[in-house]
């Protein structure tokens, strides 16, 4: 008896579509079951207002959760970094696989790198985050860049650089590697002053609640470490209330020596979009091992910032 195909729900844009080919792969070999693709356009896809503007929390994730929900599709891949902190009950998180390069990385004309942008460079993003973290990186040198508010596509914003209206524009290395583009990259940002967003880089493997055998044959696809650290990651982010468009860092790590891994760091960051104040804390704990033990992570770290300040600096919104 053949079962019939899996179908998974993808965005239409380039990276989700490489996103879920890679999965689609992966699925068919651990289920021997075909999987089809099936396009869904988000409200992320066809607004042509600034993220920040429209509220970012969720613009990419909602229709794909949408048509799960309806039994329109069997699971779902998205970015981690683009889900909400808050997940529905009707659903669950089946896998995080193998976290990718979690980090941005600067993508500029003439090959140049960040410290070697001319005076007054003109570097595209439409992240709060970006812009808080390369101001404050800008500012503590006394570098003038202009951070200017852009959208689109992967590929929409390269061209920026490519037809000369922009200097440079910031990315997350995953996305470029995943479309196949890691080969523009003109300077990898170090996350010691830019941390990426909670959970860039890695995916997240979506199903239906009650669709408890597929979510355990998609577990296998699960890395125990990569939940743990984006669980820490998007813990601190929901700790902090904030959203996927609120200028907040953060990565989680393991410190240890070669192959013997003792503790996870979380390092986070909440800064204004001027760079003018960054709020930016670390600590460390054993790896957790359960999920309420990496929440514990994160929780941890949010308090100590918003003792530092954190909240007052969140309310703002790009422009
Ligand atoms: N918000 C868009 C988005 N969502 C995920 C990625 C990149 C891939 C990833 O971080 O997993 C990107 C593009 C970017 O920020 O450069």
């Amino acid at each position: 008896m053949t079962e019939r195909a899996l179908r998974l729900g993808t965005r239409r844009s380039k990276l989700a579509m490489a996103q879920s080919g890679q999965v689609a792969q992966e699925v068919r070999r651990l289920t021997g079951r075909p999987v089809e693709l099936v396009e869904i356009t988000t409200y992320g896809d066809t607004s042509r207002e600034h993220l920040a503007q429209i509220g970012g929390t969720g613009v990419f994730v909602a229709a794909l959760r949408e048509a799960l929900a309806r039994g329109e599709v069997d699971f779902a891949v998205h970015s981690l970094k683009d889900l909400p902190t808050a997940q529905p009950d009707d659903l669950v998180l089946a896998a995080v696989p193998p976290r990718e390069d979690p980090r941005d990385v600067l993508i500029a004309r003439d090959g140049l790198t960040l410290d070697r942008l001319p005076d007054g460079a003109r570097i595209g993003t439409g992240s709060p985050r970006r812009m808080a973290q390369l101001n404050a990186y800008a500012r503590a040198r006394r570098l003038r860049v202009e951070t200017v508010p852009i959208r689109g596509n992967i590929d929409t914003r390269i061209g920026y650089v490519h037809s000369g209206e922009l200097d440079a524009v910031v990315l997350a290395a995953a996305g470029l590697n995943r479309i196949g583009r890691a080969d523009e990259v003109t300077d990898v940002l170090s996350e010691d002053f830019m941390l990426p967003a909670p959970g860039q880089g890695a995916l997240a493997i979506e199903c239906a609640a009650s669709d408890a055998d597929l979510a355990a044959a998609l577990g296998d696809m699960d890395d125990p470490l990569t939940r743990a650290a984006v669980t820490a990651e998007r813990s601190l982010l929901a700790a902090l209330e904030a959203g996927c468009s609120a200028p907040v860092g953060a990565l989680a790590d393991l410190l240890g020596e070669e192959e013997v891994v003792t503790e996870m760091r979380l390092r986070g960051v909440v800064g204004t979009t001027d760079g003018s104040t960054l709020v930016q804390l670390s600590t460390t704990g054993p790896v957790p091992t359960s999920h309420g033990d990496a929440i514990a992570l994160g929780r941890e770290l949010a308090s100590e910032m918003l003792a530092k300040g954190a909240a007052g600096l969140m309310g703002e919104r790009a422009h």
